[in-house]
């Protein structure tokens, strides 16, 4: 549905974007994830219609839309700032874009109520100025006013960064539910993997300008495509070459020590450590625990290795600093490079 075909944009000498190519579908939550300044907004106001790129084409249902003006794009965004009028109620608020678009009133009226219905926003907070609003409920006004001139896409810029931890987790659910309810192709920006992950049907990390992997959250976790990836997405345990040496000799696998070499504590177990289903296991000492709640992180080391893994906090996971215990993985969820 969206194309960025050979896509630069540049600021004066410095090119912010170098050649992206990128295919979105219909109906994909598809996110844009990358450390801070690597070009994700860049490549998002590019689609929206605020920057012209400097060479390629964006086309959007195989028609080039360059030259066409944000206002006629279709396109409905949302900001980490909220970018509502202060001054407005929050009917007021929802009702602008139907206004400018010349609904009639008894129309506009219809769907106004529709959206907030469909967003959780109750009939008092409806009639409250946005400013008496809470940032979660300021922020659900944001996402109502993009949905309801049903746009064709709909784009939102860090839109939960400004929320504390435990609105960020409700809204990701909420907005989540709302994308996959209006079936609306959608594009997200964050630098925070963990929303990436549980948000997306693709991601596109970004690294310095360029692309690095595209691919389901899944592909992303278990099959990091490069080591930059491999680092940004999740918690990690770099492998000494030595170590590598060790169970390559120790446990008879296929492994090259000289590459740099990753395991995901996910992937490392101490349950059920069985050779017919891991074909590495070692015998380390739990160095340290952090507790989680419903798991915890356990660091094991193995001579000059250390090896993290999470544990589910079940009752059986009561031995202390100092116990030995066997260790497994498999040599298959190794990520090299
Ligand atoms: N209008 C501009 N003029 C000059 N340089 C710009 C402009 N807009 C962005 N840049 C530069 O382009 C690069 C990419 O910026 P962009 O805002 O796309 O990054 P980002 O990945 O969205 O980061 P963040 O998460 O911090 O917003 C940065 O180095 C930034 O300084």
């Amino acid at each position: 549905m969206i194309e960025f075909k050979n896509i630069q944009i540049k600021f004066g000498d410095f090119t912010a974007i170098h050649n992206l190519n990128l295919e979105i579908k219909e109906g994909e939550f598809f996110t844009l994830l990358g450390p801070s300044g690597c070009g994700k907004t860049t490549t998002l106001r590019s689609l929206v219609g605020f920057i012209n790129p400097t060479n390629g084409d964006i086309l959007v249902n195989g028609e080039r839309i360059n030259d066409i003006p944000v206002e006629r794009r279709e396109i409905g965004m949302v900001f980490q700032s909220y970018a509502l009028f202060p001054t407005m109620n929050v009917y007021e608020n929802l009702a602008f874009g139907l206004q400018l678009r010349k609904y009639k009133k008894d129309e506009v009226d219809k769907q106004v109520r529709e959206i907030a219905r469909k967003v959780d926003l109750n009939e008092e907070q409806l009639f409250k100025k946005v400013s008496d609003l809470s940032g979660g409920q300021q922020q659900r006004v944001a996402i109502a006013r993009a949905l309801v001139i049903k746009p064709k896409i709909l784009v939102l810029d860090e839109p939960l960064s400004n929320l504390d931890a435990k609105l960020r987790k409700q809204l990701r659910g909420e907005l989540k539910k709302l994308q996959s309810q209006f079936g609306i192709t959608s594009i997200y920006v964050t630098h925070d993997q963990e929303e990436a992950l549980t948000m997306s049907d693709r991601i596109a990390v970004f690294n310095k300008g360029n692309i690095e992997q595209v691919g389901t959250p899944k592909e992303i976790f278990d099959h990091s495509k490069t080591e930059f990836v491999c680092n940004f997405i999740g918690d990690n345990n770099f492998l000494q070459p030595s170590f590598l040496q060790r169970i390559k000799n120790e446990c008879n696998v296929a492994i090259d020590p000289s590459k740099k070499a990753y395991i995901r504590p996910g992937k490392v177990t101490t349950k059920n450590v069985d050779v017919k289903k891991y074909d590495v296991i070692v015998e380390g000492e739990i160095v340290e625990k952090e507790y989680h709640g419903i798991s915890s992180k356990v660091i094991y080391e193995l001579g000059n290795q250390r090896i993290a893994n999470m544990e589910i906090e079940d009752n059986s996971n009561d031995y202390g600093l100092g116990s030995r215990k066997r260790i497994a993985f498999q040599t298959s969820d190794i990520l090299a490079y």
